[in-house]
């Protein structure tokens, strides 16, 4: 079954893109989502946490401490390092369960990842789509979405690729601005893919 990646930064609308998709009848493994709830669902992910990052990592309850795992890794890059080496090989697992447990007569998958590109997982995708929005638009929805002030959004754009890095990677665009329609833009893209 063909896997194909699909990414864009903040904001550029890659979820709605994926939605479109899904209305195609193509599941969407979103990894984003999957590795937030792996954090305190996959026990030996869990485990690795706690020994990388002490035990104060989960409460009584085994919910997970966000503010001291953020406390260790923001703005430290060896320990992020340290992070994103459990996480990710917990998504990739995740993913292949996921893959088990689909119907045969799946003609294709989309992985949505916001860090396909910086991550490395696009190496696990047989194709790669990149969503791109332009800045301001992205800014505005992003803003409006997460109730976030320009310098909070600006912050999380800056941990991301720009476009034009990942433009070079990637096998197909999508236009998420007023140029173009994205529902035709994914239609195309759909029947190349089955
Ligand atoms: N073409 C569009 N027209 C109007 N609103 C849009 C369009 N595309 C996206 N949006 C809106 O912009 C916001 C951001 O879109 P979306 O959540 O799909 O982006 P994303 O790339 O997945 O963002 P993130 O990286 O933060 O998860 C959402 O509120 C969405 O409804």
């Amino acid at each position: 079954m063909m896997k194909i990646g699909i990414t864009g930064g903040i904001g550029s609308g890659k979820s709605t893109v994926c939605y479109v998709f899904e209305h195609l009848g193509i599941p969407v493994f979103y990894a984003d989502t999957v590795a937030k709830e792996i954090m305190v669902t996959d026990p030996v992910l869990t485990a690795g946490v706690m020994e990388a990052f002490g035990a104060e990592s989960y409460d009584a309850a085994g919910r997970l401490n966000n503010k001291h795992i953020a406390g260790i890794v923001f703005n430290n890059s060896t320990e992020l390092a340290r992070l994103n080496a459990l996480v990710h090989p917990a998504v990739f697992r995740a993913f292949d369960l996921w893959l088990e447990a689909l119907p045969a007569n799946v003609p294709y998958v989309l992985k949505e990842a916001a860090l396909l590109f910086e991550s490395g997982s696009y190496q696990a995708c047989d194709k790669t789509v990149l969503v791109t929005s332009p800045l301001e638009t992205r800014l505005r929805r992003v803003m409006e979405r997460d109730g976030a002030t320009e310098e909070q959004v600006l912050a999380r754009m800056s941990k991301q690729w720009s476009d034009d890095e990942k433009l070079k990677m990637a096998d197909f665009l999508i236009r998420n601005d007023e140029s173009q329609s994205v529902i035709l833009q994914v239609m195309e893209l759909h029947h190349q893919f089955i």
